[in-house]
């Protein structure tokens, strides 16, 4: 089973230096739970963790091995739900998931998909379009990709975003089925998610003293994100 690590890490937005000297280590089955204020580098860490967003500094090692060796294996390991919905909005929710599954490499992709519908409560959205979803079923929707696609370690920016009490309680359940078969998750949040066992790391722990504002600038879309950003 592997262990995922960092160690000094630093993280550069723009001019903005976001964290710095930030270590961790998820090992199989571990859950990190990242906190701390708007702007402070929670989902600039999930990205790095992902390999979407290169450090500054530091490196991240997959089972000891540096994952800035082969960052296309490492994209293989994870399975990354932003906070952003990546629907598209003409396909129906089972092919948009269909989509998902077909990359994960499932066999009978749509079967996948429905199936993976049932799990998250939302049998019934299968043939709706993406654009007749609600905010929730969108929601509901990506976090389905973590069944669809399965990786060993999923990156979980503020996942419970405009699911309601039941659905919470179904994803709980669903990362403590993830854990207990020695996945790992690390997840951003500023409401509770239960997580038993977790760790959590204060991103505002690792953010540079300054008085600077952010100076506004776009950091080039360097972390343009192929499995979030390029829906079916
Ligand atoms: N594409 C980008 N280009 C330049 N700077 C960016 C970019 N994305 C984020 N930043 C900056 O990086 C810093 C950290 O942002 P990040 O989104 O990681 O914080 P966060 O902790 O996830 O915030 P929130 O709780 O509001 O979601 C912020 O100062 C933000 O302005």
């Amino acid at each position: 089973m592997p262990v995922f690590t960092g160690s000094e890490l630093t993280c550069l937005r723009g001019d903005r230096l976001v964290f710095t000297g930030l270590d961790f280590r998820l090992e199989p089955g571990g859950a990190l739970v990242l906190l701390g204020p708007n702007g402070s580098g929670k989902s600039s860490l999930l990205r790095v963790m992902g390999g979407l967003l290169r450090p500054f500094r530091g490196a991240l090692r997959w089972d000891g091995a540096l994952v800035a060796d082969d960052p296309d294996a490492h994209r293989a390991n994870v399975q990354y739900v932003g906070h952003l919905d990546a629907v598209k909005p003409v396909l129906t929710a089972a092919e948009n998931l269909a989509f998902w599954a077909a990359l994960g490499g499932a066999a009978d992709p749509m079967a996948r998909a429905r199936d993976a519908l049932n799990r998250l409560g939302v049998p019934q959205i299968a043939d709706v379009p993406g654009r007749c979803l609600s905010a929730g079923q969108k929601r509901r929707l990506n976090l389905a990709r973590l069944l669809a696609a399965p990786a060993p370690l999923w990156l979980l920016d503020e996942p419970t975003v405009a699911l309601d009490r039941a659905a919470i309680a179904l994803f709980e359940g669903l990362i403590a089925e993830h854990r207990a078969t020695g996945g790992m998750v690390a997840l951003s949040t500023h409401t509770d998610i239960a997580t038993p066992g977790g760790e959590e790391l204060r991103l505002d722990d690792f953010t540079p003293q300054t008085d600077d504002e952010d100076d506004g600038q776009d950091d080039g879309g360097q972390d343009d994100d192929v499995r979030e950003g390029a829906a079916p």
